[in-house]
């Protein structure tokens, strides 16, 4: 029999916020146990409220509700539903999604580079602290959908940054909503089933938030998922409905949203993307090409994503002279072939490019991309089988796996397969850094380590990392 160690007994204690940690927390100690704070910022004296504190669990999870002595970096949070002391106050926990928006950006960015230096040494054995400090580069000039007047208002004068301008809010393109019982559109309250009716949503490009998804009638529906192009091109909204939802209620709904948007329903066990209206996918562009991404296939999320990891991972890889007219090199976990199209203009067609993507509607969409570039081979399938049918003499691979990272035996195929470089894109620090660490056990090395804040407010980084066999 397992024992459930997870109890909420809402208990109120005083604590001193230690180091940031991988996850979006801060660790405190009461009495000797280890308890994650959320909210917080290292140095501050808080009341927190015990949200996950059974007897015999190793570590304790709390959240501030009051802040007793705060740090010179705290700032009013921008969103009343995201901030723990407000919603406490209201008897439920914030909603996720914005756990760090009362930190100025500026700290935000240190904080991250603290938790992504600690991982590599921790998981990676990489120190790099002794010739060089880690930076998290801002992104964006704009403050995305959101006018600089509405930005600064709801960061207040002083974000840390001096500029509303890079204030940090109106960058997702993607937004996915639940449904409250009454049939609002809502958001979970983090780590709980309840979910909170919701009115806005601060990090959303203004498209999404134009849409006034909270004014529709959204009973029958579990889920809602929004997709609005940086470039403008038409939004779509995607109804994920509860089973035996009838097709007039989906009617009903269409009938509310705006006409010029597409909407489409996503069969919550087949996964297909049925239309309703207009189109089933977006078109998005990045780097001087257009891309189709049909319903909810991967698009990197922040409005300026595209743009900057496309520039870092050929920047680096380039640069290294690892990419050139003539190169055989491979675009790993493609999704719709953010890198695959740059790879094939920089290789020309006397070199080739091999572009991998598991799910089928993605690698559909790869396909439809590309089809127009000859050198370019898009195979559906899981990274770990096609590397063994297809072996090549690679001079350079891209890697963008998923959160989990790629793992050791897919980390151990890379190396086999004997590329002169890796570019490793991740959005995790944690499995980066694993991975980091199977590589070195391999005889590779990190070259080159850029990371970028594409998920202001949030705990989530990317990085780009260069990885080439040490000599
Ligand atoms: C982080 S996304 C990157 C996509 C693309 N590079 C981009 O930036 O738009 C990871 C992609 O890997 C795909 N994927 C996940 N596991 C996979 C596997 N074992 N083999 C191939 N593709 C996989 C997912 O479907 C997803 O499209």
């Amino acid at each position: 029999m397992t024992q459930d160690t997870r109890t909420h007994t809402h208990t109120e204690l005083v604590v001193d916020v230690g180091p940031v940690a991988h996850g979006g927390h801060c660790v405190a100690r009461h009495e000797g146990r280890v308890v994650f704070v959320r909210h917080g910022i290292p140095g501050e004296k808080v009341r927190v409220r015990l949200t996950d504190d059974g007897p015999s669990a190793k570590f304790w999870r709390a959240d501030v509700v009051e802040v007793l002595e705060p740090s010179p970096d705290r700032v009013p949070h921008f969103w009343d539903l995201a901030d723990s002391g407000r919603s406490w106050s209201h008897r439920h926990p914030p909603v996720g999604g914005a756990e760090l928006g009362h930190i100025s950006l500026a700290r935000q960015r240190s904080l991250k580079a603290e938790v992504l230096a600690e991982q590599l040494k921790r998981l990676a054995g990489v120190d790099l602290s002794p010739t060089r400090q880690i930076t998290v580069e801002a992104v964006g000039t704009a403050a995305g959908g959101h006018t600089a007047e509405s930005a600064a208002e709801r960061t207040g004068p002083d974000t840390g940054d001096g500029d509303a301008a890079v204030a940090g809010l109106g960058w997702r393109t993607r937004a996915a909503f639940a449904v409250t019982p009454a049939g609002k559109l809502g958001m979970h309250a983090h780590r709980s089933d309840a979910i909170l009716p919701v009115r806005e949503m601060p990090l959303a490009v203004d498209a999404i938030n134009a849409l006034r998804l909270w004014d529709i009638d959204l009973q029958g529906i579990d889920r809602v998922e929004v997709a609005a192009p940086a470039n403008g091109s038409r939004p779509l909204v995607l109804l994920v409905p509860a089973p035996g939802t009838r097709s007039k209620r989906l009617s009903s709904i269409l009938a509310q949203l705006p006409d010029d948007v597409s909407v489409a329903s996503l069969h919550p066990t087949t996964g297909e993307v049925l239309q309703l209206r207009g189109r089933t996918y977006v078109q998005e562009s990045a780097a001087g090409h257009d891309y189709r991404v049909t319903g909810d296939g991967f698009w990197q999320i922040h409005r300026d994503g595209p743009d900057t990891l496309v520039g870092a991972v050929t920047g680096f890889l380039h640069d290294g002279g690892y990419l050139a007219p003539g190169s055989v090199v491979a675009d790993l976990y493609a999704g719709a072939g953010l890198f695959t199209a740059p790879l094939a203009d920089a290789v020309g067609v006397t070199g080739s490019v091999l572009s991998v993507e598991g799910a089928p509607g993605t690698s559909r969409d790869a396909r439809k991309n590309l089809h127009d570039a000859a050198h370019v081979e898009i195979v559906q399938g899981r990274v770990e089988r096609v590397l063994r049918q297809k072996p090549r003499n690679f001079d350079a691979l891209i890697l963008d796996p998923p959160r989990a990272g790629a793992g050791k035996a897919v980390v151990k195929q890379l190396i086999d397969a004997g590329p002169r470089a890796i570019a490793y894109v991740s959005c995790d620090p944690a499995s980066f850094a694993r991975d980091l660490g199977y590589f070195r056990q391999g005889g590779w090395g990190m070259a080159a380590l850029r990371a970028f804040d594409l998920y202001p407010h949030t705990h989530h980084m990317e990085t780009v990392a260069l990885l080439t066999p040490q000599p």
